[in-house]
């Protein structure tokens, strides 16, 4: 047992993320009030504001549960039914690839038309639906959290039936707790065998509903004040933009480490399905509650931010998609590269000659853009920057691990070829 190299601290470090980043998702809801993020009575004295805060609300309804149940539900049903192609997956370890089925765009677009529909035709803001959200926001939490406890459960019993099935290499540890929570199966698929759960789960469920979220919170703000105000239209269309993007690019998630390495397991279950939608629409979540007004200076100021990041972002990682999936295209033909003995080759120019991870710069200056809007008022609504910097170079780290082990020697050659490791001439 004392030999197995764990990752995350192994599983203590397992136990105790596990039991952080739920008790985060219901510190979200208990923290942003509209008399203080964190209310006075919370800083004077945190535990009596926590017990009694506890003792005073129903964290149980059942036809919550029920509901998200039918939205899971109906976004796979969505998969099913809408048009798609068929996609090839990265080569696996046995020498052969999965099929997925590519309609994250039409899924959501879907939903969003329902919605739209929806409030347009029934109330506008009183809609019954978003008044629902509001106000079983903290039944919502705790559906998520059962609803994630037992997926991550049903996927570790899953994953022990009979070969011939592929495990992630971090999931067969010694521990069944710590396998538990960082996924056994690398690509399991239960029950529907078009339904390649781990995939369908990082891009579909959790992002839109983080949107649905985002919405419900911009309605409360207009039902409560009668308008809404800039930042949390900035807000909104800064973080919708980034689901669509990843949706219309939905290719580039089959590249991913989640998808290609890690397994399927209680990290990735809740951060895709509870900890994204609760923790990523804390913004628009404060902003519902104490409007901010950021005028034109602000808001060119967020705009040019969020450009910024966003170009990066998404210049970086299609260069390396385009690289990798069409390297004679005059687009990257160009480019500088680096030939290693496992065949493929790494760019040494153009945004990858930068730094290591220069996608991950991109995305974090654009976490600045939609924490800014919200102000100075509270540090609660910074909490994806400080999370995300954490989560990123962590991830980095993690990369560079893999990578080391993919390429031996040649990775080495490249770090010093290119030896920036996120933030050229800083880190
Ligand atoms: N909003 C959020 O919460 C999160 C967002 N993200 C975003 O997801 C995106 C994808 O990130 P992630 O999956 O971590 O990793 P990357 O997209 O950075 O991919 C890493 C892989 O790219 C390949 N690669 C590395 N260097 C080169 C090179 N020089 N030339 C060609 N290929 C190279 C390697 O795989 P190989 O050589 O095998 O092809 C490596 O394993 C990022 O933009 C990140 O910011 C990630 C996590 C959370
Ligand atoms: C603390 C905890 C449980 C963390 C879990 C981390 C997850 C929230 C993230 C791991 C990798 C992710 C990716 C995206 C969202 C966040 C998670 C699930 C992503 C889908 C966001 C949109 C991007 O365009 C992306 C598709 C590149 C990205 C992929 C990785």
């Amino acid at each position: 047992m004392a030999s197995h190299k764990y990752e995350f601290f192994g599983p203590p470090g397992a136990f105790v993320v596990t039991t952080s980043i739920s008790i985060i998702t219901y510190l979200t809801y208990f923290l942003l009030t509209p008399s203080g993020s964190p209310p006075p009575a919370f800083l004077s004295s945190p535990l009596t504001y926590l017990q009694t805060a506890l003792s005073t609300s129903s964290l149980f309804h059942l036809p919550t549960l029920a509901l998200f149940l039918a939205y899971f539900g109906f976004t796979v049903l969505l998969q099913y039914i809408l048009p798609g192609p068929l996609v090839p997956g990265v080569v696996l370890a046995n020498g052969k690839h999965n099929l997925y089925k590519l309609n994250a765009l039409y899924t959501s677009l879907t939903i969003f038309s329902l919605l739209a529909g929806a409030t347009l035709f029934f109330g506008g803001a009183n809609w019954v639906g978003w008044v629902y959200l509001w106000d079983h926001h903290l039944h919502l939490i705790t559906a998520l959290n059962l609803f994630c406890i037992s997926l991550s459960t049903f996927l570790y019993i899953y994953s022990l039936r009979p070969g011939p099935h592929l495990l992630a290499e971090g999931g067969t540890s010694p521990s069944p707790l710590f396998n538990w929570f960082i996924g056994r199966e690398l690509n399991p698929r239960p029950l529907l065998s078009f339904l390649d759960l781990k995939s369908f789960c990082e891009l579909r469920p959790g992002l839109t509903l983080w949107i649905i979220l985002n919405i419900s919170n911009t309605m409360h703000q207009l039902r409560t004040t009668g308008s809404i105000t800039d930042s949390m239209i900035l807000v909104n269309l800064f973080q919708g933009w980034y689901v669509l993007d990843s949706h219309f690019h939905e290719p580039a998630v089959l590249t991913t480490m989640d998808i290609t390495t890690d397994g399927f397991g209680h990290m990735l279950v809740f951060g895709d399905l509870a900890w994204l939608p609760i923790t990523y629409s804390i913004q628009t979540r404060y902003l519902a509650l104490n409007p901010v007004h950021l005028g034109p200076l602000g808001v060119l100021s967020v705009l040019a931010i969020n450009g910024l990041g966003y170009y990066i972002f998404r210049a970086s990682n299609s260069q390396k998609n385009l690289f990798r999936t069409n390297p004679s295209d005059p687009k990257v033909a160009h480019l500088k590269t680096l030939q290693t003995k496992r065949g493929t080759k790494l760019l040494i120019s153009g945004w990858w000659g930068t730094s290591r991870h220069i996608n991950y710069l991109g995305d974090w200056v654009m976490a600045w853009a939609w924490c800014l809007p919200t102000g100075f008022g509270t540090p609660l609504t910074y909490f994806y920057v400080v999370y995300f910097a954490i989560l990123l170079l962590h991830r980095e780290r993690r990369d560079d691990e893999a990578c080391e082990r993919k390429y031996g020697e040649d990775w080495g050659v490249y770090r010093r070829i290119v030896r920036w490791r996120i933030m050229p001439g800083v880190y």
